[in-house]
């Protein structure tokens, strides 16, 4: 049942068992599989409106402009990055049903075996390791043919999917001009392998990107775990608009009760649940409305993103159309009847992850193992963003995924309203630094592939025999965050003095309190991070059943 007023939910006088705070990726998981049980009463608190009907939510291609500073961001920005020549950046976070899930750019990358082995070994739990998650991950996905119908043999392998989950993933469903160029480049240069799946647990190598598109819809967790069938139960309450500010003792060292408002307005209510709070505000949201000592604990750095784009000898790129008004509203129109054409896939056709082979001669390796990226590299038929005047191009977005360096999530000040201080310390590391150059110097030598030969003609702000000190200044100068805040209020072995949750995701040291959201993880994943968010959702909501002998 969604409500989007609180006086609509206050006069009903109900009571529930667990109470989840923020109907993002995670928590719209949790009120879903909880609410599976009918005598479970759940309710979903969510400081942001309703998904439907916005158009850069649902359209797939539309996703850049979900976010940054919209009514569906929270519209955070960053303190000035030391690394990036003191600018400070736009910080989107979904503020809206779905959360992130809603305003993400949709790429579907669960992260290497060794990231969820390395979980295990760090919380002391085997069931955070890969092999003990895999029922999770098919338990997420539903995996279906893209929104052309074409034929996916050799784009993926079955037998690592989930067919039978809720959240909906497929393939790129509308042709790139530049597929078969990179496909090609697979088999030209060692040093960009084809992947068949990235998501079997090895993500080395180039591949085709899976998303989290429905037949040219957005699938977020909004649209999948809160579809109507499951929005009809009796047992489910999420109420929109509903801001929490605090977390209050219900008894000594008891956190059952939350407090809330419409907005940012009205007065403040209270609500307590009878069995658990179960706190999914995200990796910012969460430790803000946790608690300073719980800050001073565990901090992980999002990955950071560059982004070289070349210019090429083809008018078939985006640049043509988005400048193009008569053609932009014939893209419109076909997606609207039939949800084909260009705007059914996000803005990406392939990506690939790799290693910086020599890194280990200088550096710790902080990646969870041998057989896991440093970087990723993300190939599109044209500029993210606004185009410019003349020109038409393709981009290779290069990523740190397997950052070194921590940034921090703090309190401004006691006003419960106040954004909080977010350092990501992009690149705040020497091996940060180092992964991002390397990186650069790959997707130069991807773009200088055969397979692009006559096609790439140059690259912009960058050339192919740019200096060490050259792509650095070009990184400084623009670099911009990846989106992928994790580990805020990370996970530790139970008894440790470290951490914030236990290995249950039981916050430590008070009782009635859980976290379940990407902050958790004590390590960011190699990878986007939604799959990941997902797929912990999911072992959590089991943990949590578990624990009420259910
Ligand atoms: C612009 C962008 C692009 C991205 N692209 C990708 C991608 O392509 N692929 C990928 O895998 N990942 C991507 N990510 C990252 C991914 O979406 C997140 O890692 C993941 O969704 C995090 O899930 P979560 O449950 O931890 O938090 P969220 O999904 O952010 O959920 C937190 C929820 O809590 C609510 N909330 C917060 N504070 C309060 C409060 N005080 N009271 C009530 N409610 C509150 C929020 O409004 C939100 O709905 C992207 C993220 C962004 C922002």
């Amino acid at each position: 049942i969604l409500i989007e007023n609180v006086a609509d939910l206050t006069k009903l006088k109900l009571t529930f068992d667990f109470i989840v705070v923020g109907g993002g990726t995670a928590g719209n998981v949790i009120a879903n599989r909880l609410s599976e049980n009918p005598s479970n009463k759940v309710l979903v608190l969510e400081a942001g409106g309703s998904d439907a009907n916005v158009l850069n939510v649902e359209v797939p291609f539309f996703a850049p402009r979900a976010t940054p500073y919209t009514p569906q961001d929270w519209n955070y920005t960053t303190t000035a990055q030391t690394a990036l020549k003191g600018r400070s950046l736009p910080y989107p976070r979904g503020f809206v049903l779905g959360g992130s899930s809603s305003v993400n750019y949709m790429v579907y990358t669960r992260g290497s075996k060794e990231d969820f082995d390395r979980y295990a070994t760090v919380s002391g739990d085997p069931g955070w390791s890969w092999n003990s998650l895999v029922p999770y991950m098919k338990k997420n996905e539903h995996f279906i043919p893209p929104s052309d119908g074409h034929n996916t043999t050799g784009q993926f392998d079955p037998t690592v999917h989930g067919f039978a989950g809720i959240n909906t993933v497929s393939l790129a469903g509308f042709p790139s001009p530049i597929d078969s160029r990179v496909i090609q480049a697979t088999t030209q240069l060692k040093e960009f392998p084809f992947n068949l799946d990235m998501n079997s647990g090895s993500t080395l190598g180039l591949g085709w990107g899976q998303s989290t598109i429905n037949n040219g819809l957005r699938s977020s967790s909004a649209t999948s775990y809160l579809a109507p069938q499951f929005l009809a139960r009796p047992n489910l309450y999420v109420l929109l608009n509903a801001r929490v500010t605090r977390l209050l003792p219900t008894a000594t060292n008891v956190f059952r009760t939350v407090e809330y408002l419409q907005n940012l307005n009205g007065t403040p209510l209270t609500i307590t649940a009878t069995k658990e709070v179960i706190l999914s505000a995200g990796s910012v949201g969460t430790p803000n409305i946790c608690c300073t000592r719980v800050l001073a604990t565990a901090r992980r750095s999002p990955p950071s993103e560059s982004n070289p784009f070349f210019f090429v000898n083809s008018t078939n790129t985006w640049e043509t159309w988005e400048r193009n008004a008569t053609l932009s509203a014939q893209l419109m129109t076909e997606w609207t009847n039939s949800k084909k054409g260009q705007l059914v896939d996000l803005p990406l056709n392939h990506l690939g992850f790799f290693r910086v082979p020599t890194l280990v001669n200088q550096f710790k390796d902080p990646a969870s193992g041998p057989g896991t990226s440093h970087y990723e590299l993300i190939v599109s038929n044209g500029l993210l963003g606004a185009p410019p005047a003349t020109g038409n191009f393709m981009s290779i977005s290069t990523a740190v995924v397997a950052p070194a360096a921590r940034g921090s999530v703090t309190l401004s000040s006691s006003n419960v309203f106040a954004a909080p201080v977010i350092n990501p310390n992009l690149l705040g590391t020497p091996v940060d630094v180092f992964i991002m150059r390397e990186a650069v110097k790959s997707a130069m030598r991807l773009a200088s592939a055969p397979a692009f030969a006559g096609y790439v003609i140059s690259p912009n702000g960058l050339s192919f025999t740019s200096t060490d000190a050259q792509i650095d200044a070009f990184v400084s100068a623009n670099a911009g965050t990846v989106f992928h805040p994790a580990g805020t209020a990370s996970m530790s072995p139970k008894g440790a003095s470290w951490g914030v949750v236990d290995p249950n995701l039981l916050v430590k040291g008070v009782t009635g309190l859980r976290i379940v959201d990407l902050s958790v993880v004590p390590f960011i994943p190699a990878a986007h991070t939604q799959a990941a968010t997902y797929i912990i959702a999911e072992r959590a909501a089991d943990l949590i059943k578990a624990a009420w002998g259910q």
